[in-house]
């Protein structure tokens, strides 16, 4: 029998009696995520949709024994902090992580440092406040304040302005391995905006604000959810953006219960909806931008990436058609003389030709397209390509950085590296087969496979779905690139999409490390 694996997820927070949010929101969202979900229950709250009557910590010795009990059986991939009661409560919390820590190795912490009911009922003092900002923030891999509460946290007058979040949450982030999502639930508006500093990423996370009343426990599940994606591997920021797509999610199949606001509902398949991603800018409502061209040919098929003048005439002579001229470490006169041939002899091919990284001088010498990384999009004059009708090519490793791409309306976005390569040195590891093919259903631009590719599994690209199969060495480094070019473009061409698979629930994670921090760092 196949068992299936669920990483286990604590909830340290408070029961809500109505069961809309705190520890009953918590383990759905927890489940929606595919892991298991344990609680330690900090307080009881008596409450239901429109308000909160009464509140009542647990014990200390109630507040032991239960982390007690799941530490013996049930050690936490991720914990998630909510309500927390008091602040010698904070206190305990923070000994058991550290004790887990030692005996578990280190995991994940998500704080969510509720501080107040939505309804307005204040669930902290001061002495609470002061614990949090010196015993538990530092501790936390990520924190998710809404803007009150960052606020409050931050010691700062109320955010008015994108800049004063800005501000809060760099003021928030005790060191850069931490995440900070100030999350925009308590605002209004059209959009619902929050904005993310992470180690990997930085910048506001939008998705149209879901039209309902019913949005009771989006905070908690929000924190949660985070916590359960952790725990599966997956760096914060990506961690995050999934988070977001399933409360949105969770928001669009809220319901009324009782006369209130009624709670959201969390539920496996979030990810499967491109309308879920969030668009990742660093404004946080950006101006619009003119969509890149289409490609002439959608179907680029063989991508061949090589480095001179002379390897285009050469794959070009052979019969391929979509080439990437990527040459590292070259003066500028060179560089010109390169791009300039291969976009004379791209054009008497009918060939898609791309430049990559050098997008001025593709530019200047007319070229089909340019080929950018993540990291080039701060340089790049991405208007004044659109608008001189230059196709744009883009790597993408994560959901951060397709959100960060969607927007942006490229061409075509490349999914790497699909097999381990020694051709680029990159923290990422193979993404697989898998994550190409669910980022080949999922998203409606053409999406290529590049990375390790050769004549043993490019048809098995093809078939997930990739409109374009780049490659570097298995032509580069052929004895024969011609004989090859043509083996590849028979098993391209023979390749049919196969469209027959599910779509899997979420994209597997490739960044390894880095979202582990103890209670003492
Ligand atoms: C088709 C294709 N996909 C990905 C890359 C990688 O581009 P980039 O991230 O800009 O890295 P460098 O190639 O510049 O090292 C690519 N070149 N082509
Ligand atoms: C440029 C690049 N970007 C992601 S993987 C890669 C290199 C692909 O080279 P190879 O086909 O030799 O693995
Ligand atoms: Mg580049």
């Amino acid at each position: 029998m196949n068992i299936p694996y669920r990483p286990i997820v604590w909830t340290i927070a408070g029961s809500d009696s109505g069961g809309g949010a705190g520890i009953q929101a918590d383990l759905r969202a927890i489940d929606a995520l595919h892991c298991h979900g344990a609680s330690v229950i900090t307080a009881l709250t008596a409450q239901n949709s429109t308000s909160v009557q009464r509140v009542e910590a647990v014990s200390p010795t109630m507040l032991n024994a239960q982390c007690q009990a799941l530490a013996a059986d049930l050690p936490p991939r991720a914990i998630k902090t909510g309500m927390l009661g008091n602040a010698a409560h904070l206190m305990h919390i923070v000994e058991w992580i550290e004790r887990l820590r030692q005996q578990h190795g280190a995991h994940p912490l998500v704080v969510d440092p509720v501080l107040a009911a939505s309804s307005g009922h204040s669930f902290a003092d001061d002495a609470l406040l002061q614990a949090y900002q010196t015993h538990l923030l530092p501790a936390a891999c990520v924190l998710t304040p809404n803007r009150q509460e960052a606020a409050r946290l931050a010691g700062m007058p109320p955010l008015h302005t994108d800049h004063d979040v800005e501000a809060c949450a760099r003021r928030l982030q005790y060191h850069p391995q931490q995440t900070v999502v100030i999350t925009g639930g308590d605002c209004t508006g059209s959009q619902s905006q929050d904005y993310l500093l992470s180690p990997q990423a930085q910048g506001w996370l939008n998705l149209p604000r879901v039209d309902t009343p019913h949005s009771h426990g989006s905070g908690c599940s929000f924190a949660s959810a985070i916590a359960a994606a952790l725990a599966h591997g997956h760096p914060a920021a990506d961690a995050v953006i999934l988070a977001k797509m399933a409360v949105q999610q969770g928001l669009q199949h809220s319901y009324a219960a009782g006369s209130g606001r009624g709670p959201v509902h969390l539920s496996p398949g979030f990810a499967q909806h491109p309308g879920h991603l969030p668009a990742l800018s660093l404004q946080a409502t950006p101006a619009p931008m003119q969509a890149f061209p289409r490609l002439s040919n959608p179907d680029l098929g063989l991508y061949v990436i090589v480095d001179s003048a002379d390897w285009v005439a050469r794959v070009l002579r052979a019969g391929v058609r979509t080439v990437q001229l990527r040459i590292k470490n070259q003066s500028t006169e060179r560089l010109r003389s390169e791009i300039r041939t291969s976009v004379q002899l791209a054009a008497a091919a009918g060939a898609q030709l791309f430049i990559n990284d050098h997008w001025q001088l593709a530019l200047e010498e007319g070229a089909y397209g340019v080929h950018l990384g993540q990291e080039d999009l701060m340089q790049a004059d991405l208007p004044r390509l659109a608008a001189a009708g230059l196709r744009l090519g883009l790597s993408s490793h994560s959901y951060w950085e397709v959100c960060r791409a969607l927007p942006i309306q490229p061409s075509y976005l490349a999914c790497g590296p699909v097999f381990p390569t020694t051709s680029k040195q990159m923290p990422w590891q193979a993404q697989g087969l898998h994550n190409l093919y669910y980022w080949c259903q999922l998203l409606s631009l053409p999406v290529i496979a590049v990375g390790g590719l050769d004549s043993s599994n490019i048809a098995a690209a093809r078939q997930a779905g990739a409109a374009g199969v780049a490659l570097i060495r298995a032509v580069t480094e052929s004895r024969d690139p011609e004989a090859t070019i043509q083996r590849l473009q028979q098993a391209i061409q023979t390749a049919q999409p196969d469209m027959q698979q599910p779509l899997p629930a979420w994209a597997n994670p490739c960044l390894p490390g880095g979202n582990t921090l103890s209670a003492r760092g």
